[in-house]
């Protein structure tokens, strides 16, 4: 288990948390540019040296060791790799270096190989890939000596949609399989709920909320918190009052609104996303948002159903 509680002072910024990652377990950061994710991060790994506390791997105390001594594997965002070395020396490096025995590297690159799908890239130099390739290289080396720890700073951030999409899968795959304790950063909540067993919010250097990804989901803890995580439908105190709710400020999840209902409306904007419509509708001076396979047209009149025994009431 990796445990953790640090602190770290910038000048007009502070950092101040604790955490708890258990062995196997994949943790996300989630937070804001600026909330401290990458700080945290460079704590943990080394590269920065806290004003305050500790980082402790199981039994071993982290926190005096320099980066190379502390059993981590990265994944940073410039993902450098050595432009000399082919992709299977590269993947090998870490190996060589933990003098891992000459059989037992070969086999482990040819098993990263394969599982990364780098198979017939093997013999080629990073200039030779694609960045997809290149970022897939980064990570089966960050992997290959199998990392008590592993740290990876918004692993998917430099590719376009399609790759992103893509490698966000298979990274999920290999985590799992791997069972590795990962400390991951992103600003990407989907890329979070995808990848974590559970994810942390951070938020100007504090921990705002810890919990499953369906749990902070579903029950976020302030407004801020819902609003971060991309709800739409937030009301204030006197719009709740408006639906028949206590006059405080209440969450309805996506699941609390369909069509077709006795709610009279008006679709003031229609989004269509392709597989599904996203809708604003305006009722009783409130906008409200609710996606359906499909939907009526801008301007059309709509029912919708409001099951507001599912409206969460936050915290300011
Ligand atoms: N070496 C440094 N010296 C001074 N201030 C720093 C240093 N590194 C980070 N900061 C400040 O600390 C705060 C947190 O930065 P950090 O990079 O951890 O945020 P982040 O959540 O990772 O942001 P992003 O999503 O934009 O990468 C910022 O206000 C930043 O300017």
């Amino acid at each position: 288990m990796l445990a953790l509680a640090l602190a770290k002072g910038f000048p007009g910024f502070r950092l101040e948390v604790s955490l708890e990652v258990r062995e196997g377990e994949v943790l996300a950061l989630l937070g804001p540019s600026g909330s401290g994710k990458s700080t945290l991060l460079r704590l943990v790994a080394g590269l920065l040296t806290p004003d305050r506390g500790y980082v402790r791997l199981g039994p071993l105390d982290l926190t005096p060791l320099p980066p190379e001594r502390r059993g981590v594997g990265f994944l940073f965002q410039d993902y450098a790799l050595f432009p000399h070395l082919t992709v299977a020396e590269n993947i090998a490096f870490p190996l060589v270096e933990a003098r891992w025995p000459r059989e037992k590297r070969e086999g482990r690159v040819l098993e990263l190989l394969r599982r990364m799908e780098l198979t017939p890239h093997a013999g080629k130099r990073p200039e030779a890939l694609s960045g997809g390739e290149k970022q897939r290289v980064a990570l089966a080396r960050a992997l290959a000596a199998r990392p008590r720890l592993l740290l990876l700073d918004e692993p998917l951030g430099a590719l376009d949609l399609r790759l992103r999409e893509e490698l966000l899968f298979f990274l999920r795959k290999t985590l799992r399989e791997e069972k590795i304790t990962t400390l991951l950063v992103t600003h990407d909540q989907k890329e979070a709920f995808l990848l974590a067993h559970r994810v942390a919010l951070l938020r100007e250097g504090r921990l705002v909320q810890v919990g499953r990804p369906e749990e902070v989901y579903v029950r976020p803890k302030d407004a801020w918190t819902a609003r971060f995580l991309g709800h739409k439908n937030l009301l204030g105190p006197e719009e709740s009052a408006r639906l028949g709710l206590p006059p405080k400020v209440h969450l309805l999840p996506p699941r609390a609104l369909s069509l077709g209902g006795a709610w009279r409306g008006v679709v003031a904007e229609r989004l269509f996303y392709g597989g599904r419509v996203g809708l604003w509708v305006r009722l009783e001076g409130l906008r409200l948002y609710l996606e359906a396979p499909e939907g009526p047209e801008e301007g059309e009149a709509v029912g919708l159903h409001l099951d507001l025994a599912q409206a969460v009431a936050l915290e300011g």
